[in-house]
């Protein structure tokens, strides 16, 4: 396995009901983005602004690595709201967004999220077993 230096980051679009799910996606955020850290890395994840989506990539951006949101054109409306961190890349649906999103990845974590997280992560675990992809997948 290459070194691993961008990550792909499945969470959900809305923040949940308990706290330790956005203590979670600060605490990776933190990780990824802090140059102290071992494990800095860049993002890859969905593009939304808000939920833990929004607080990952904006802990990631504040800390100085790379994001990159990818988006399909009809949920820009539904998942961003004001300004996104980093770089947003639109792509015309979702099968395109999570190609480019495995694409563009070294590895694969799930933080909490809704039924859309899960798609995204058992996709990911069953391209592997597969053998479409050779990437780490966490959760
Ligand atoms: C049309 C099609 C291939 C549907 C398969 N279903 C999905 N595939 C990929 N990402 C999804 C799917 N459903 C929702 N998502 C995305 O997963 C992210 C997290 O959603 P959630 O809050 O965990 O809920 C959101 O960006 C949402 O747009």
């Amino acid at each position: 396995m290459g070194k691993l230096t961008r990550v792909c980051v499945f969470c959900g679009s809305k923040s949940g009901k308990k706290k330790i799910f956005s203590d979670a996606a600060l605490d990776l955020g933190r990780q990824l983005g802090n140059s102290q850290v071992e494990r800095k890395m860049d993002l890859v994840y969905g593009g939304g602004s808000g939920g833990l989506m929004g607080l990952v990539s904006q802990t990631v951006y504040d800390g100085g690595s790379h994001v990159l949101g990818v988006i399909p054109t009809a949920l820009v409306p539904i998942e961003i709201s004001g300004r996104t961190a980093g770089e947003v890349l639109i792509v015309s649906d979702m099968h395109e967004r999570k190609a480019e999103m495995a694409r563009r990845a070294d590895a694969f974590i799930a933080l909490p999220g809704g039924y859309g997280t899960f798609e995204e992560l058992l996709e990911m675990i069953t391209w592997s077993q597969l053998g479409i992809h050779n990437k780490p997948v966490s959760f």
